[in-house]
């Protein structure tokens, strides 16, 4: 089994693709990768591919985010096609934490529509600075009296940014039709390209911490036969190499990396923002779950109370109808960890929807947790909240 290694000659982004259900996210997320593939950097991963991750297949684990890879000129992308179905927000929110920028697209021919606008608010609470709107199925929109309409669509999405703090005027927003291109059509392939040059130009290099000591947030936990536990995630600091001592905080087990992949490449050396395999030691796979940390050991202590800064979000944007009173308690979704929690509310007693209040949380277990960290709160299978944390106490 001879493997190309992976070689670092370009920096590494994180995007990925984000939207309403059925707004074409799959289909322009195999779109660029055929507009890329023809160009000569990257392989074209059809649609069926990304829907249905191979893992998805062969395991029979739920993966409800595929990665695909691709470069453009100037750089290395890792892409994640997110789901648009609200049942799978949770899985947005784990991903689109590890995003250096992401995609919005929207239909032109449906503009907003209310996962659109969670989307959005989910991507500013996990700290997702920079997005770039594809207004998707412009083919569908004749140019007489529907570009009006079309244009309409794009001032609407442009407020909607605005409102979450994105800077709309400024946010690029091309017109764009995934599936024209998957079909080779020149109009629509070149779509594609001022699309990728949006997000080259517009997404900056983020600063990565790869000075810091080494975290990685397990996302998924898989057995390769003969070889051991492997656990993937993306970097969230520092660098890990083949040979380095971890220790897995939720495992509570101490470690050595055995092998380090990115996208089926052994690497070198993973470093911050790197979407990774790390392979584990002696681990057994039952022993780690998503939610737990790979670490340099003694470089984080997990803790289980925080005080934090939290919107409760409205009813109008998907959350709850009542206000919450301390005693509340959801799940938390820290990093990629999701973990029941206790809210005191302190002297403020309750919270209606569409406030902003602090709280302090006393979790069901310990998680590391650090100013600045942001959370997802979720009840019965939505959100209904989003924060910040202030302070570990
Ligand atoms: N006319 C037109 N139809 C499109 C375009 N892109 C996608 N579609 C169609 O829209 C439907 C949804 O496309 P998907 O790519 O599956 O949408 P999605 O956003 O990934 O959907 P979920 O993953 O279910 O949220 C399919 O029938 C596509 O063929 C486009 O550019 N133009
Ligand atoms: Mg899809």
């Amino acid at each position: 089994m001879s493997k190309t290694a992976y070689v670092r000659t370009k920096p590494h982004l994180n995007i990925g693709t984000m939207g309403h259900v059925d707004h074409g996210k799959t289909t322009l997320t195999a779109a660029i990768t055929k507009v890329l593939a023809e160009r000569g950097s990257g392989t074209f991963v059809p649609f069926d591919r990304i829907d249905r991750a191979p893992e998805e297949a062969a395991r029979g684990i739920t993966i409800n985010i595929a990665h695909v890879e691709y470069e453009t000129d100037t750089r290395h992308y890792a892409h994640v096609d997110m789901p648009g179905h609200a049942d799978y927000v949770k899985n947005m929110v784990t991903g689109a934490a590890q995003l250096d920028g992401a995609i919005l697209v929207v239909s032109a021919l449906d503009g907003i529509m209310p996962q659109t606008a969670e989307h959005v608010l989910l991507a500013r609470q996990v700290g997702v600075d920079h997005i770039v709107v594809a207004l998707n199925k412009a083919d569908a929109v004749d140019d007489g009296e529907d570009a009006v309409l079309t244009d309409l669509v794009e001032l609407e999405v442009r407020e909607l940014l605005t409102a979450h703090g994105y800077g709309g005027d400024a946010v690029p927003v091309v017109r764009v039709s995934g599936l024209k291109a998957l079909e080779g059509d020149a109009r629509w392939t070149a779509s594609i390209d001022a699309l990728l040059d949006a997000v080259d130009t517009y997404v900056p290099m983020p600063e990565r911490y790869v000075d810091a000591p080494f975290l990685l947030p397990v996302e998924n936990v898989l057995t390769i036969t003969g070889r051991g536990t492997v656990v993937t995630g993306a970097v969230e600091r520092g660098t890990v190499r083949v040979g380095d001592r971890v220790e897995v905080l939720g495992a509570e087990v101490d470690t050595v990396v055995t092998g380090v992949e990115t996208f089926g490449k052994p690497m070198e050396e993973a470093q911050a923002g790197d979407s990774v395999a790390l392979l584990l030691r002696g681990v057994p796979r039952d022993a780690v779950r998503r939610g737990h940390i790979v670490a340099a050991p003694g470089s984080v202590v997990p803790s289980r109370r925080f005080s934090a800064q939290v919107y409760v979000l409205s009813t109008r944007e998907g959350g709850r109808t009542t206000p919450v009173a301390t005693g509340y308690r959801p799940q938390f979704y820290i990093r990629t960890a999701d973990v029941v929690g206790d809210v005191d509310l302190g002297e403020m007693a309750v919270a209606r929807p569409g406030e902003t209040v602090t709280m302090t949380v006393e979790l069901g277990r310990e998680v590391p947790l650090e100013p600045g960290l942001g959370f997802a709160i979720r009840e019965g299978g939505r959100t209904v909240g989003a924060g910040t944390v202030t302070a570990v106490v």
